[in-house]
């Protein structure tokens, strides 16, 4: 069995990425990266260069963020709590422009997820105490930093607000994000 599983979404690029657990007695075993296996799970060789962590509570909406130069290709996971984590298509002249897929990432089921370079990303935390690791294809370019509004209702991301038992009101955004601007401003 292949230890690193990718599941496609309907987005091409953007793919979930399945380690696999090594359980005993003791606790658990995972490899979380190794260059080899995830080049050829992308089907091409990628640089990480540099590794990012933030811990959030509950309730914490972080995006939607992209450098509008040196666009990041991450590659995501969650090591404590649990995230919705949310990536939007803005690829110049991709197909799926526009278009936006999420899926939860948590401490439980390891799920990684790569979102490729001009993608805007961001997450909804679902816990208290989520830690978000990410390792980056460029460095930071806060010259650079770019961003969408997370509602915006051209994107029309579901964050899925009602179903994780949140009103938009409790959101905690930082005062960057509350005021992107929208897809259209850009
Ligand atoms: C991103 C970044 C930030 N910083 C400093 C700048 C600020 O003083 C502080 C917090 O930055 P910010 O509020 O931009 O952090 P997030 O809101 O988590 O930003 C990230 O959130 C979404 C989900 C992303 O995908 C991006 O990686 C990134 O934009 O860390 C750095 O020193 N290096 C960095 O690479």
């Amino acid at each position: 069995m292949a230890k690193f599983r990718k599941t496609e979404t309907p987005i091409e690029g953007l793919i979930v990425i399945e380690p696999t657990v090594f359980g005993d007695e003791r606790g658990f075993f995972m490899e979380t990266y190794a260059k080899r296996e995830y080049d050829a799970l992308f089907g091409w060789e990628i640089e990480f260069v540099q590794d990012n962590h933030s811990k959030s509570r509950r309730g914490v909406l972080r995006g939607l963020h992209f450098q509008r130069q040196h666009a990041q290709g991450k590659l995501i996971r969650v090591v404590a709590g649990a995230v919705y984590d949310v990536a939007v298509d803005l690829r110049p002249g991709s197909a799926t422009y526009g278009r936006w897929y999420g899926v939860e990432l948590t401490a439980e089921n390891k799920r990684q997820f790569y979102v490729p370079p001009h993608f805007a990303h961001g997450f909804l935390t679902l816990a208290d105490d989520t830690e978000f690791l990410y390792k980056c294809t460029d460095y930071y370019h806060p010259e650079f930093d770019g961003g969408i509004r997370w509602n915006d209702p051209q994107i029309g991301v579901d964050w899925k607000l009602e179903h994780y038992g949140f009103t938009e009101s409790k959101l905690l955004l930082s005062d960057k994000d509350r005021v992107q601007p929208l897809l259209e401003e850009l």
